[in-house]
């Protein structure tokens, strides 16, 4: 390829399908590769390291269709220094519009004396055959001194001086097995440098691994001392721990290029688009956490930060989601953390204008339920708020003060007891042994208020999934003066008025939603009974 004529432009080569697919348990087939080559293209890589042809058959199809068919990056086929590698290399990426071959040899000594069992005469020769022999077949030719951060720096630059004679383009200096520190790393590239000059005429590259969580910045530092090229892949994937995260170095370089002053030819907004993909064909999922891509790579959960994004987002966004490609953040997430001013923008965007008192009391409901709940979403608080805004616990109406139950699994039937705030006698409870803990709360219920209501419906719903969802109760009552032991006197009420009430109550406390919900159906229907509605809904005037 070309060298860019800007200084500071770096190159970005992404090896997902390469390194990348060096992770454990991932085998991309040729469609996969194709689509994601085509993203790759889309997002702006400058070479794409498409796979290792000589591994297998599949690899080297899927290779050679890359190379056909994916138009804009240099297309890249890795290969030992072996003559059999390289000429496979080379047939894979030959209809490519710019080919390259990427050839590499190990300088390291323990690599050179238990991997290869060879000699470092070897690994000069071999270097030099496989530079001449690549370079025959392509013009653009890298060449890598594999574990050479573990190697001596003299040897390494002597290989390297035989690939640039050879006419290798790029030099890649891959820190094999993650052991560098960013000042090694560095310490070591200038040494190169020193001793090999020619190296100023080529592109320098690094490629890092993550065993010690260090590529992006070895990368970094690698660029500091003059590399332009930077091997990564989309969502750090790779052997072992991984490869310098393309979207991390992408990212880095584009936001703070006011502090460091490198560009990229990357296209930032398909950043995410490439990350998801990459994730669904390969398996890998996104840990939530992760820099760029990660599910809460833009959210904030506490009050305090979410408070500074809502009046100003700079306060504590480095960057705008939009500039990956996420258009639809969900920025606040609403949890036990959060405070007044999320909870009010939250409810404002489902429709809920809420001040005052109103916004008090959905705020202290908020709190109680994201005790017990580690997310609360837009569904909950919808729940919460439409619940709360109900306000029938009020003055007025029955309402709940505690229940007790006892459920076990032996011959005791359930047996609760219940406390129930009332609008004229204080309150009073109630006792009743049931078929089950609802029912047994229910028919306390009854008892402490006075009435003998029939249950016409009951049904539990998750509001939203998982173990700590909130659950919503729905309960219908039919409530009648005729043979009922109706207690308490109700302006209006007539002999023989049956009517139906119907309430409905959240709580992550599957009884105590029950038993509000069946309070707030009594509610409604006392109150009916109080306006002479009939239980066909019809109005009874009354006398
Ligand atoms: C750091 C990296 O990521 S390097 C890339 C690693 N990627 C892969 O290995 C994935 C693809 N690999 C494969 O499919 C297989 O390993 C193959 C097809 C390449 C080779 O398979 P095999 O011939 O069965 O060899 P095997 O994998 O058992 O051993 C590797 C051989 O390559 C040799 N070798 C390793 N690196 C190099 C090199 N850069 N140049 C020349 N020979 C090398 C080893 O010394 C060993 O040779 P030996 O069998 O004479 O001892
Ligand atoms: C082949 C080389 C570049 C490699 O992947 C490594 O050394 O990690």
């Amino acid at each position: 390829m070309t060298t860019p004529s800007d200084p500071n432009r770096v190159i970005i080569f992404d090896t997902t399908l390469r390194d990348g697919e060096q992770s454990p348990g991932i085998s991309l087939n040729k469609g996969e590769k194709l689509e994601i080559a085509h993203q790759l293209a889309r997002l702006g890589v400058d070479v794409i390291e498409a796979g290792f042809p000589i591994a297998s058959p599949g690899d080297f199809e899927a290779v050679q269709a890359i190379a056909r068919e994916v138009d804009g990056p240099v297309i890249a086929g890795l290969a030992r220094a072996q003559a059999g590698d390289i000429t496979r290399a080379g047939e894979a990426v030959r209809d490519a519009a710019k080919p390259r071959i990427h050839t590499f040899i190990s300088t390291s000594d323990i690599h050179i004396e238990h991997q290869m069992r060879n000699t470092r005469a070897d690994v000069l020769e071999g270097a030099k055959a496989a530079v001449a022999h690549a370079k025959s077949l392509v013009d653009d030719v890298e060449f890598s001194p594999m574990d050479a951060t573990r190697a001596d720096p003299e040897f390494t630059a002597q290989v390297l001086q035989i690939a640039i004679d050879e006419g290798a383009t790029t030099i890649n200096v891959p820190d094999t097995v993650g052991y560098a520190t960013p000042d090694e790393y560095a310490e070591f590239l200038s040494k190169l440098y020193e001793y090999t000059p020619a190296l100023r005429d080529v592109v320098l590259s690094v490629h890092c691994h993550d065993d010690l969580g260090l590529a992006v910045p070895n990368s970094l530092a690698g660029l500091s001392v003059g590399a332009r090229q930077v091997e990564c892949a989309v969502n750090g994937i790779g052997e072992r721990a991984g490869n310098t995260s393309l979207e991390e170095i992408i990212m880095l370089l584009e936001t703070r290029r006011d502090r460091l002053g490198y560009t990229t030819g990357a296209v930032t907004t398909e950043i995410a688009r490439t990350s998801r993909l990459v994730s669904r064909l390969t398996g890998y999922a996104v840990q939530p956490n992760k820099a760029i891509v990660g599910r809460n790579a833009f959210s904030h959960e506490s009050g305090i930060h979410q408070d500074g994004v809502l009046k100003n987002r700079q306060t504590f966004e480095i960057m705008d989601p939009a500039s990956i490609g996420i258009d639809d953040a969900e920025q606040l997430v609403l949890g036990k953390h959060s405070g007044r001013a999320a909870l009010k923008d939250a409810l404002s965007k489902l429709g809920y204008e809420l001040d005052g008192q109103a916004l008090r009391q959905a705020f202290d409901k908020f709190k109680e339920v994201a005790d017990r709940k580690k997310q609360v979403t837009a569904m909950d608080l919808e729940a919460l708020v439409t619940d709360e805004l109900r306000g029938d616990d009020a003055v007025g109406a029955f309402r709940l003060v505690s229940y007790a139950v006892e459920a076990t699994s032996d011959a005791r039937p359930p047996h609760a007891v219940v406390v129930v705030g009332t609008p004229d006698r204080g309150e009073v409870s109630g006792s009743f042994t049931g078929d089950g803990p609802v029912d047994a709360v229910f028919r306390a219920i009854d008892a402490a208020v006075g009435v003998d209501a029939r249950l016409r419906e009951y049904r539990v719903d998750a509001v939203t999934g998982g173990q700590d969802a909130l659950a919503q109760a729905s309960v219908v009552v039919e409530l009648g003066t005729a043979g009922a032991a109706v207690r308490w006197d109700l302006p209006g009420v007539v002999a023989g008025d049956r009517v139906t009430g119907a309430g409905q109550a959240v709580d992550t406390d599957t009884i105590r939603a029950s038993a509000i919900a069946y309070l707030r159906a009594v509610n409604v229907a006392a109150r009916k009974l109080a306006a002479g509605h009939r239980a066909d809904g019809a109005l009874e005037p009354t006398p």
